[in-house]
């Protein structure tokens, strides 16, 4: 297939290139950018020299439409708003890594995102892409919203209790870590060198953009879940994201119910691993690959279960997950070009 990527310059798009590159069914990969119009990749990403030679080329649908088969948005809030629509009603499936349409009420996405949303008309063609939970929908979407990486790592570690409706719903608290590649690749003055390096910060208390889409997909799940608490924060590292989540359970659980309870819904799931009892996850051993770890603990003190869930965000949480959907949209095997072994050390 040929497959286009909007955005090839930033972080996600890096990720793509890294992933497509040895995906079997992808022929051939063209570059779009708003900025950088004969700019060679290179330039940008000198890592590729001698696997992609290519010039970026600028958005122009007219030649979207002829030249690919999948166009791949790793782009900020609005880009997607604005071309999306268009891509897919001229042929080509569109993924989207940004969060221009995974909210569904536009009211929403304003009141969180402070700007403008796409029109309801394109929001509903969206396809949520998490895959674990909803493939049956993504086989047939001509367009995909990818999810947010914080919020792929906390739906995946809550889900099996939330769908088994095992805890108590007011009582779900989600600590999330990530690093720094999740802001993407332009400056900032929150997450540059000095700023990050020996610190540690939370940020967007209360107002982080993921919480809405969060609380969206769990009442979908359980229409009585309220709102719940999420809170980022900023490690310092590169990859990586773990969302420690604390939930009461209603009633007294062995720790064997709840790992079995994880391993039978996760049983067909490639991508999902769950620890053993007394191991939890740490991001390196994700590092670099399309997995996400969970480990489980029931405190028989406070009758309270933690959830630790790690992924990479740029891969399970951006472009390795994109490219899943991506797999699924097309029929192919749901792991091919990511049967990744994390790196490590
Ligand atoms: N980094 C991560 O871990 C994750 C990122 N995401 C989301 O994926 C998207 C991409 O993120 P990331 O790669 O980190 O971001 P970056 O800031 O690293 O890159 C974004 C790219 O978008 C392009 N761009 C900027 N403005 C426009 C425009 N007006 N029209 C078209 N293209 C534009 C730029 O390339 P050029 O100038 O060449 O056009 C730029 O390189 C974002 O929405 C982000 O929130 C989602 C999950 C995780
Ligand atoms: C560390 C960091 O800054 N992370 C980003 C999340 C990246 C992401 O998933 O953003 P989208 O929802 O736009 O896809 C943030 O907190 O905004």
């Amino acid at each position: 297939m040929r497959v286009g990527i909007i955005g090839a310059t930033g972080y996600g798009g890096a990720e793509l290139l890294r992933l497509l590159h040895q995906h079997p069914h992808v022929q051939e990969v063209v570059l779009y950018t708003s900025s950088k119009e004969g700019m060679n990749i290179q330039e940008s990403y000198p890592h590729v020299s001698g696997i992609y030679e290519q010039n970026l080329q600028s958005i122009d649908l007219t030649s979207i439409k002829t030249e690919v088969d999948t166009v791949f948005l790793a782009t900020p809030p609005g880009v997607s708003a604005e071309f999306s629509g268009a891509i897919a009603e001229a042929g080509p499936q569109v993924i989207d890594l940004s969060g221009d349409l995974r909210i569904r009420d536009p009211k929403v996405y304003e009141e969180w995102y402070k700007r403008q949303s796409a029109p309801a008309s394109l929001i509903d063609k969206a396809v949520y892409g998490l895959p674990e939970w909803n493939r049956e929908e993504i086989k047939h979407a001509r367009i995909i919203s990818n999810p947010g990486c914080y919020p792929t790592a906390t739906l995946l570690g809550l889900a099996p209790l939330v769908k088994s409706q095992l805890i108590d719903v007011e009582s779900i608290i989600i600590d999330a870590k990530s690093g720094t590649s999740g802001a993407g690749r332009s400056p900032s003055a929150i997450t540059h060198f000095s700023e990050m390096n020996e610190n540690f910060k939370i940020y967007q208390i209360n107002q982080h953009k993921h919480i809405p889409e969060i609380e969206q997909i769990l009442k979908e799940w359980d229409e009585l879940i309220p709102n719940v608490t999420f809170q980022p924060h900023l490690v310092p590292m590169v990859r990586g994201i773990m969302a420690t989540i604390y939930v009461k359970a209603k009633k007294k659980l062995s720790e064997k119910e709840l790992r079995d309870l994880y391993k039978g819904m996760y049983a067909n799931e490639g991508f999902v691993r769950i620890r053993e009892e007394g191991q939890y996850p740490a991001t390196k051993e994700v590092y670099g690959s399309n997995y996400c770890d969970i480990g489980l603990s029931y405190d028989v003190r406070t009758g309270r279960i933690t959830i630790v869930s790690v992924i990479d965000n740029v891969v399970k949480g951006a472009s390795g997950q994109a490219i899943q959907n991506f797999n699924i949209m097309n029929g192919f095997e749901e792991n091919t070009g990511l049967q990744l072994v994390p790196m490590y050390p």
